[in-house]
């Protein structure tokens, strides 16, 4: 059955159940609100089911008290929205939200010693070290987001005053949690290409030292950002950290989770990932891993003394306030985690079928690729001012003309009104949607008389 029909279906069934449920406490008899405002939401249920049915429409729902559209975005289109690629669940992690999408469904397992890290059935201590494993690195935590991990970070290492490095490219994430802990960030400049180096990297250290009389207190690189996707030097730019005595944090948002990421091989003190963005699981989560000797700093007990009436929190990590991921956001890493791993064996795919969509899109007079080139990453911004955004001059939707003919082949995740420079991700694609996605564009581009060199 589509997806869509069995959830309305849902819909109704769970609708019957509040109207039993609420049998006693309610007045009923036909003209009792309640009674009418079920009434009309089981209608429109009825009529979303028809329409789908019948294929007229787009099926709106109006869940009560709100207005919670279907979202049938994955099921009924490709889907090339640049940040939402590589976090699209699974269906191991879809089942996984119905199992256990209820609140604290993770805490009702929790056994001594107490810590969501340590519980073993299910086995939520063996995702830990597993997570740990494959990034190359010694302990893992899952975190609310891969700002989280960033946050933790700069609460251990970053004092008043301090300062953190991070890049022009930086995610502002980044920048935030610096502020956070009160401390101070010096970029490193991108090149002429938007290349961060670590030339570059040294440069900057030798500045702030010479400037500011003091050694910064963490590094933190992204190794593709979130602009242009660009590779970063990572390997080079962690040992010049290393040679100035600096912790460096990898940032990974857009790596773990799609390609092969070993954090000891980079020479990473911190790999941070996000769940959502690259992970194929819910909002909020991510992963934060250090190595030992960092873990025992980022991931250290409480200490809490004092007025605390005869109580130990003691197992309890402090910047992690004691347990993170307790629900359903946990329960989809790991059920996607496995596919996870897979898929990062196979990211040279991903590269092939993004490179071949873009020569597609190069054929089209005007387009150009902002991103480096060849690529390295599936998410790249595109320049088609000279191209798609010609069309909008003088069409009468403007530049929603361009997603509107997108919209209508079935593909989403063009923001509406972008004709200029944004950005698309071919990730996870099948080859079937990844052409059908190149003779879109072309047949886009041939509607409106552009140039297309065969
Ligand atoms: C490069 C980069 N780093 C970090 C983040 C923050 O990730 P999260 O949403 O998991 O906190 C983002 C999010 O857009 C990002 O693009």
């Amino acid at each position: 059955m589509d997806l869509r029909i069995q959830k309305t279906y849902e819909a109704l069934f769970a609708l019957e159940d509040i109207r039993e449920i609420f049998r006693e406490s309610l007045p009923t008899g036909p003209d009792a609100d309640g009674e009418k405002e079920i009434k009309r939401i089981a209608e429109e249920l009825k009529k979303t089911i028809s329409d789908i049915e019948s294929g007229t429409g787009q099926p709106k729902v109006r869940a009560i008290g709100n207005s919670l559209p279907i979202r049938d975005r994955e099921e009924a289109y490709i889907n090339i929205q640049p940040i939402q690629a590589a976090g699209r669940l699974t269906a191991d992690a879809r089942k996984a939200i119905i199992s256990y999408g209820d609140g604290y469904s993770a805490c009702d397992q929790c056994r001594k010693p107490f810590r969501l890290d340590k519980i073993e059935k299910p086995c939520i201590a063996g995702f830990h070290r597993e997570l740990a494993e494959f990034l190359g690195m010694d302990e893992a935590r899952v975190v609310p987001g891969a700002r989280r991990g960033f946050q933790a970070v700069t609460s251990t290492l970053i004092e008043k005053g301090d300062i953190a490095i991070a890049t022009s490219l930086s995610h502002y994430t980044e920048f935030l949690a610096v502020e956070n802990s009160h401390g101070q960030i010096r970029e490193i400049p991108a090149d002429k290409n938007n290349i961060i180096t670590a030339d570059s990297a040294a440069e900057k250290i030798e500045e702030v030292i010479r400037k500011e009389g003091k050694t910064p207190k963490l590094l933190m690189i992204d190794h593709f950002d979130y602009t242009y996707a660009n590779e970063h030097d990572v390997y080079g730019i962690a040992k010049v950290a290393k040679q100035y005595d600096i912790p460096l944090l990898y940032n990974g948002a857009y790596s773990v989770g799609v390609m092969p990421v070993d954090g000891r091989k980079i020479g990473a003190d911190f790999v941070v990932g996000s769940g959502h963005k690259s992970m194929a699981s819910a909002a909020p989560s991510g992963v934060l891993a250090a190595t030992s000797e960092w873990a025992e700093e980022v991931f250290r007990t409480t200490q809490i003394t004092g007025d605390v009436t005869n109580r130990r929190f003691g197992i309890k990590e402090v910047e992690m306030l004691g347990c993170t991921l307790m629900g359903a956001p946990l329960f989809t890493m790991m059920a996607s985690f496995p596919h996870v791993v897979e898929r990062t064996k196979h990211w040279d795919d991903e590269i092939t079928k993004i490179s071949f969509l873009l020569d597609r899109m190069l054929a089209i007079k005007g387009t150009t690729v902002l991103s480096e080139y060849p690529r390295k990453h599936a998410l790249t911004k595109v320049d088609t001012t000279d191209s798609f955004d010609t069309v909008s001059k003088t069409h009468k939707k403007r530049g929603f003309y361009f997603s509107s003919e997108m919209s209508k082949r079935g593909i989403a995740g063009v923001f509406p009104g972008a004709t200029k420079q944004w950005k698309l991700s071919t990730y996870g694609l099948s080859w079937e949607k990844v052409r059908y996605l190149a003779d879109s564009f072309d047949e886009i581009a041939e509607k409106y008389n552009l140039e297309v060199a065969k």
